[in-house]
């Protein structure tokens, strides 16, 4: 079971990600209209700043080739895409996608579960970032396969424990959740450590592990 914690946007963030000993980061690229939303270059400062342990996993909304060509050059080890993957993807990306599905496009997903390029799933509230949890019986039944499965969308300190016994994903992934409320903006480190300390909890309660699908070493 890993962690991600999502949407950074600046040095100090990095270095919660690194206290936490979280597996998976993600920053939001291309997406102006996203508070968390950074540019290439403040991508790789924060880079340089983490744990090269640390998976780091680029956000973006439908990205032409072209961005995701930028984003290969900048280092990262995972795309994770909500909407399209651009057409032409295969042939000349190598990036290994995670395919967000916010959860109103799941009529897509058998599409996107034989593609070879999609590494991993990020099932996801219906808009990106925003806090919401949705139904998760809604993805309960999908297909397990080799492709990683993770949960977002309105995770917190307080429901994720909640989520990992009832979904039994392979990670689970928070940007809201872990945020400073309406006065401040940003991670707030106290509710990283919390979201952190509450998954790995419910992560070692052996009835769960039990359950978890287990994923290969790589991952
Ligand atoms: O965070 C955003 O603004 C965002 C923008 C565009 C695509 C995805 C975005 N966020 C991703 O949404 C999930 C869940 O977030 P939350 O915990 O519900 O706030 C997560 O993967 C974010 O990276």
């Amino acid at each position: 079971m890993k962690i991600k914690i999502c949407g950074l946007t600046d040095l100090k963030e990095a270095e919660y990600a690194n206290q936490n000993y979280v597996d998976f980061i993600g920053m939001v690229l291309f997406f102006p209209k996203s508070k968390r939303n950074i540019t290439l270059e403040q991508a790789a400062g924060i880079m340089k700043c983490l744990d090269p342990k640390i998976q780091k996993v680029a956000v973006v909304v439908s990205p032409s080739l072209e961005q995701v060509r930028a984003i290969e050059q900048t280092g990262f080890d995972y795309i994770q895409i909500h909407g399209e993957i651009p057409s032409g993807y295969a042939e000349s990306c190598c990036l290994p996608v995670l395919k967000a599905f916010n959860i109103r496009d799941m009529k897509d997903f058998s599409q996107y579960s034989a593609d070879p390029a999609v590494a991993g799933y990020v099932f996801d509230a219906i808009e990106p970032g925003s806090g919401q949890v949705f139904d998760w019986s809604l993805v309960k039944e999908v297909p397990r396969d080799e492709k990683f499965f993770f949960l977002a969308g309105g995770l917190n300190p307080d429901n994720v424990a909640e989520a990992i016994r009832s979904v039994h994903p392979d990670g689970v992934d928070v940007s809201s959740g872990v945020e400073y409320g309406r006065e401040r903006t940003g991670k707030d480190p106290e509710k990283v450590r919390k979201f952190v300390e509450a998954a790995r909890k419910a992560i070692g309660d052996k009835a769960v592990c039990d359950q978890v699908y287990c994923r290969p070493e790589s991952w």
